[in-house]
């Protein structure tokens, strides 16, 4: 599938990377940014990177956002008691795209992922918003830790109606790149979709605008042929 790109200027996507502490969302990223994976990362804060690149031979640029998981207070009221919030609802609205990690080693983070998804939901309601995502199971290199089968991440990637890929930022680039391309493409297709909902809710309005009007309007009587007979 080829992704157009406006005349007017360059593909620009918001990405946010979502998932537990310590799946790799850090070493995903930094491999798609610089193709180089450097083991331990340390950051506390949510990082934000600018980067261009080809997808389907379209230069676009990623605005990404590293998220950090925060713990939710026990009195916050949303099921807290230390869990983790994976996902600030500010991130949660700015994003146009999401990549939800979860460590192929860790059904915690596999769980965790649910409420991520729901928290990002609850977050886009106002701007009734759809979030365009993939799903993926990090750590792939890791095969004799696994918790959460390929079936699992497959069926959740079939719930969420998006694609589920296994990545080994460890030892290549080319699944981490391709992650970033899947989600690029996901939230063009979103944007085809919203604009067309858009022209069919424009043509259906101004469709029945013209009803309206040839219903109520003044009508003009044309004498016919017909007509010659009456007085
Ligand atoms: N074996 C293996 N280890 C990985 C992989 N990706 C990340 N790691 C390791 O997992 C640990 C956590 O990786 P990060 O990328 O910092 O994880 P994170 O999700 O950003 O963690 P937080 O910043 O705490 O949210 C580090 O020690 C990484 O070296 C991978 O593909 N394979």
């Amino acid at each position: 599938m080829n992704i157009r790109r406006k005349k007017s200027g360059l593909t620009e996507v918001k990405v946010a990377v979502i998932g537990a502490s310590g799946v790799g969302k850090t070493a995903l990223t930094v491999r798609f940014l610089t193709k180089r994976y450097i083991g331990e990362y340390d950051h506390q804060n949510e990082a934000r990177y600018k980067h261009e690149a080809l997808v389907d031979g379209d230069t676009v640029v990623f605005e990404i956002v590293d998220s950090c998981p925060a713990r939710m207070a026990a009195s916050s009221g949303g099921g807290g008691g230390g869990q983790q919030q994976l996902c600030s609802s500010e991130t949660a609205a700015w994003a146009d795209g999401f990549v939800f990690v979860f460590s192929i080693t860790d059904k915690l983070s596999f769980e965790l992922l649910r409420l991520a998804k729901q928290q990002v939901k609850e977050a886009r309601r106002g701007a009734n918003c759809p979030a365009p995502c993939v799903l993926v199971g990090g750590k792939s290199d890791l095969l004799h830790f696994r918790q959460v089968s390929m079936d699992e991440g497959e069926q959740l990637a079939r719930e969420w109606e998006c694609s589920y890929m296994e990545v080994a930022a460890a030892e290549e680039v080319q699944s981490s790149t391709a992650v970033f391309q899947a989600v690029c493409r996901e939230v063009q297709a979103a944007r085809r979709r919203g604009k067309q909902s858009l022209l069919d809710r424009m043509f259906a309005s101004a469709k029945s605008a013209k009803s309206a009007a040839s219903n109520n309007g003044p009508r003009f009587y044309a004498r016919g042929k017909s007509d010659s007979a009456l007085p």
